[in-house]
């Protein structure tokens, strides 16, 4: 669970983020949705523990934020763009990042995450030879393999066809007993995937079912 209280973000005299409550329970999906600028970014790099909170709490499955502790095993966090090893097959990729986790591989684990990407007949391929949305799978991948019950995922169609978009959405349907916080600015994607839809602007943010969201046409007629 996320729970954000009252949360005040600036950059010198800016405020971006004013008194902002957000609570996302088990099992939500919810979209982080809101124009460039409106500070997407700012609260996801709150979240992480990257940007110091200036002011409010962050609690992670019942554990607050401070400066000395960050929830870095709580959160599986995957960025627009993932830096893989472009040398590497996918699997070597997967064990590369599975070292950062423990010392001990779990190849098993490796194996189901691969495979719930669709990506298990591919594994064995030098990733410089995979697609956007191949490489975006993997990517997922390596954010699934620790496990973590919250997931944080910044723009995860972002660039890709419409047929790797349905990729990446189907393995993201199949998870079970997560947190999911995504931004997207793809109110199609939002519909498949997700139960609510925290909106940004003006500083403040609103949480909606996505039912009720779309009745407030936050976004243009063409984004949905
Ligand atoms: N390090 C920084 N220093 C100063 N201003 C910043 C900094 N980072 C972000 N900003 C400003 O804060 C505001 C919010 O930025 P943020 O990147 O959080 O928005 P966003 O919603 O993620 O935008 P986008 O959709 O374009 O990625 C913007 O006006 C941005 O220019």
């Amino acid at each position: 669970m996320i729970d954000i209280q009252n949360l005040h973000q600036s950059y010198g005299n800016k405020t971006v983020l004013d008194d902002v409550n957000l609570t996302i329970e088990k099992d939500e999906v919810c979209a982080l949705v809101g124009r460039n600028g409106a500070g997407k970014s700012t609260l996801i790099n709150s979240l992480l523990g990257i940007l110091p909170i200036k002011k409010g709490t962050i609690t992670i499955n019942g554990i607050t934020l401070t400066k000395k502790s960050r929830p870095q095993n709580e959160i599986g966090y995957l960025p627009e763009k993932f830096m893989l090893y472009p040398l590497l097959t996918g699997l070597d990729n997967m064990r590369f990042f599975a070292r950062a986790v423990s010392n001990q591989v779990d190849e098993t684990r490796i194996e189901k995450v691969l495979k719930s990407v669709n990506l298990w007949e591919d594994r064995n391929t030098v990733i410089n030879g995979y697609s956007k949305g191949m490489l975006q799978r993997l990517g997922l991948a390596v954010t699934l393999y620790q496990d973590s019950s919250i997931l944080v995922l910044d723009e995860p169609t972002s660039g890709l066809d419409p047929i790797g978009r349905k990729e990446i959405l189907e393995a993201l349907k199949a998870l079970k007993n997560k947190t999911i916080l995504l931004s997207s600015h793809h109110m199609d994607e939002i519909k498949q995937l997700c139960t609510h839809v925290a909106f940004l602007d003006e500083r403040k943010m609103t949480k909606y079912t996505v039912e009720e969201f779309l009745q407030t046409q936050k976004l243009g007629e063409n984004d949905k």
